[in-house]
């Protein structure tokens, strides 16, 4: 499947109501973001490949399945280190690959001050976390890394995205899929989503400026 995927659900939208406001303390903020990427890694991850395998239970012994591809979690730093906890409990097998990039505040262009991908070996999958889309300029960085390091299959677990960054990431990788809870309509001058929800890094690591 390729494209942009709004997921629905009720509780999507009352923890985004909360994540929103701008009088929800850090903590009370990391939680919800927790839960929603939860709800997204559910959806991202209906078509991962499994294979037959045997169990035996105090009874009997009975088909089951196990995860038959490497799966990669790639949090964008800082912001997306907040959802890396509930997608390792969904897949407890992932591995972490972490990037840094950071926004420069003049330009809004990507800057990228980590990566230790290791040569060859490429992950099956790999899921980008981070809970921001505004120009679309981060994730489109993280595109090209990991498909440099040779990740055939990718996708995108985003809280909140603009419109304009959708179509960004969608011109420069048409086959990309990105899973998000709302598409909002504008940028700010500053290239800060609008409505949205502030600096998720901020919001997160409690560090207001
Ligand atoms: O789509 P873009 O226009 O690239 O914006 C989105 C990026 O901006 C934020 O990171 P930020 O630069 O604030 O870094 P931080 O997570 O360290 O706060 C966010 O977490 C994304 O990584
Ligand atoms: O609105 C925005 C845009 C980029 N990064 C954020 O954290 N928030
Ligand atoms: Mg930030």
């Amino acid at each position: 499947m390729s494209g942009v995927i709004e997921v629905q659900h009720p509780l999507i939208d009352c923890h985004l109501t909360r994540l929103r406001d701008a009088r929800t303390p850090s903590d009370e903020f990391r939680n919800l973001i927790r839960r929603l990427a939860t709800l997204l890694a559910y959806e991202a991850t209906q078509d991962l490949v499994v294979e037959k395998t045997q169990v035996t239970t105090p009874l009997t012994t009975t088909d089951g399945s196990r995860l038959a591809e490497r799966i990669g979690l790639v949090p964008i730093l800082r912001a997306g280190l907040g959802m890396i906890d509930p997608v390792l409990d969904l897949i407890p097998s992932a591995e972490v690959w972490h990037l840094g990039l950071y926004r420069d505040e003049a330009t809004a262009e990507p800057v990228e001050y980590y990566s230790k991908l290791p040569p060859g070996r490429p992950v099956d999958v790999a899921l980008i976390l981070d809970p921001m889309l505004a120009t679309g300029g981060s994730v489109t960085a993280a595109l090209e890394t990991l498909k440099r390091w040779g990740v055939r299959r990718v996708k995108m677990l985003s809280v909140l995205a603009a419109q304009e960054g959708i179509d960004n990431v969608s011109r420069a990788f048409p086959d990309s899929q990105i899973y998000v809870c709302r598409i909002d309509p504008i940028l700010n001058d500053s290239k800060f989503i609008v409505p949205g929800l502030g600096d998720a890094g901020d919001r997160i690591f409690n560090t207001p400026r």
